[in-house]
């Protein structure tokens, strides 16, 4: 079986990374450099390839390389389950992102059909214990992947609550604004919480049904404020959310609940360690499941997961990778880190010298 790849990498004026052209050829990958030589500049790129803002976050202007600042430009030929496609991102000095497919302006939805990334970064290692919005940013990640309509979805609701949230803010009192705004929310809130509830039932199969070194992670979505009727729900609390000045009720409060389920234990009371495997454990379900729906693996950004995990365990997550057929680009300081790869991956070395990262091939 083979996955979803990135085959061929150029990023210019990107961070670190003034002009740089990596061959990859589908296989798993390890970037290994000491710290700050850019490897996770890499994983970045290639999630920007990805719907949404990447996997920092960051704005267009602070991924132009700095001093120069002169714009940025990432390409990849994204080798797909029915065709390759041409990918283009960046952004002129000054000027918001754009991204093109095959040399044409392409929304955020369009990206979600051809490409599927998921990722593991070390920002996420308290994702279990920190505020809500980093779950269901995962979660959301994920649903994304299986279902590429959610994109819109939660673009639709989040315009609509910005919108109801500043009539809210300017204490308008016209229920026409409201109802129009409100019945936009309901519509998209149906859609994102199915989509989210496939993804559990489908997460919880993909665990079920594996022989795997990770544990099992039991996920339930959990709200704040349960409400089976959203659109009475925004009604009656207009009073209260104008109060506060936001809506205060719908999915974007909704939270994951994670129970390491062989030890009945709450993932954010699991070991440092654990808490990490339970991470794995949901992306390769995730993997698994998709390269079953759509005959590919995703691409998977795997930043300093090597590190954290136990010999066997380690072992164990290579040899998923490489039977589900997953490009893989994981990150590490130490080259022995990727030693049970073998000739299965391909190994760059990346250094820092005078401000620009520098990447060689070495297997
Ligand atoms: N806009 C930018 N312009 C130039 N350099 C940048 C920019 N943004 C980040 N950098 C540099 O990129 C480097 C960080 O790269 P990156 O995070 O990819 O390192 P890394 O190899 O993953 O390191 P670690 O092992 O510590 O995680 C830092 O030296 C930082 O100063």
């Amino acid at each position: 079986m083979s996955g979803l790849s990135i085959i061929d990498l150029s990023l210019s004026h990107f961070r670190s990374h003034r002009a740089a052209r990596i061959g990859f050829d589908g296989r798993p990958v390890a970037l290994i450099g000491p710290n700050g030589a850019g490897k996770t500049n890499i994983l970045e790129a290639i999630s920007l390839l990805s719907p949404g803002r990447g996997l920092r976050r960051a704005g267009a202007e602070e991924l132009s390389r700095k001093p120069e600042a002169l714009g940025w430009k990432i390409t990849a030929c994204l080798h797909g389950t029915n065709a390759d496609h041409e990918v283009e991102t960046g952004a002129e000095a000054g000027q918001t992102r754009s991204v093109r497919i095959d040399g044409k302006a392409a929304t955020q939805v369009s990206l979600a059909r051809i490409t599927r990334v998921l990722w593991l970064v070390p920002a996420m290692d308290r994702l279990w214990i920190e505020a809500a919005e980093g779950r269901r940013r995962f979660l959301d990640r994920m649903t994304l992947s299986f279902a590429p309509d959610h994109a819109e979805a939660v673009l639709t609701y989040e315009k609509a609550m910005r919108d109801r949230n500043r009539l809210l803010k300017d204490q308008v009192q016209d229920a026409h604004w409201y109802r129009a705004l409100e019945a936009r929310m309901v519509d998209a809130a149906t859609q994102i919480e199915g989509n989210r509830a496939a993804t559990l039932r489908r997460l919880s199969t993909a665990q079920n049904d594996a022989d795997t070194a990770f544990p099992s992670a039991a996920l339930t979505l959990v709200n704040p404020e349960p409400t089976d009727d959203l659109a009475s729900a925004l009604v009656e609390g207009r009073r209260r959310d104008m109060a506060a000045g936001r809506t205060l009720v719908g999915p974007h409060r909704a939270d994951l609940s994670g129970i390491y389920a062989d030890k009945g234990v709450a993932a954010d009371q699991c070991s440092t360690g654990e808490q990490k495997a339970l991470l794995v454990s949901l992306i390769l379900a995730n993997a698994r499941a998709l390269a079953q729906d759509l005959g590919a693996a995703p691409i998977l950004l795997l930043d300093e997961v090597a590190a954290h995990l136990d010999a066997p365990r380690r072992a164990a997550l290579y040899d998923e990778i490489c039977a589900l057929g997953a490009q893989a680009i994981m990150t590490g300081t130490e080259s022995q880190l990727f030693d049970t790869l073998g000739s299965r991956a391909q190994v760059f070395a990346l250094t820092e010298t005078a401000n620009q990262s520098q990447i060689k091939e070495i297997q």
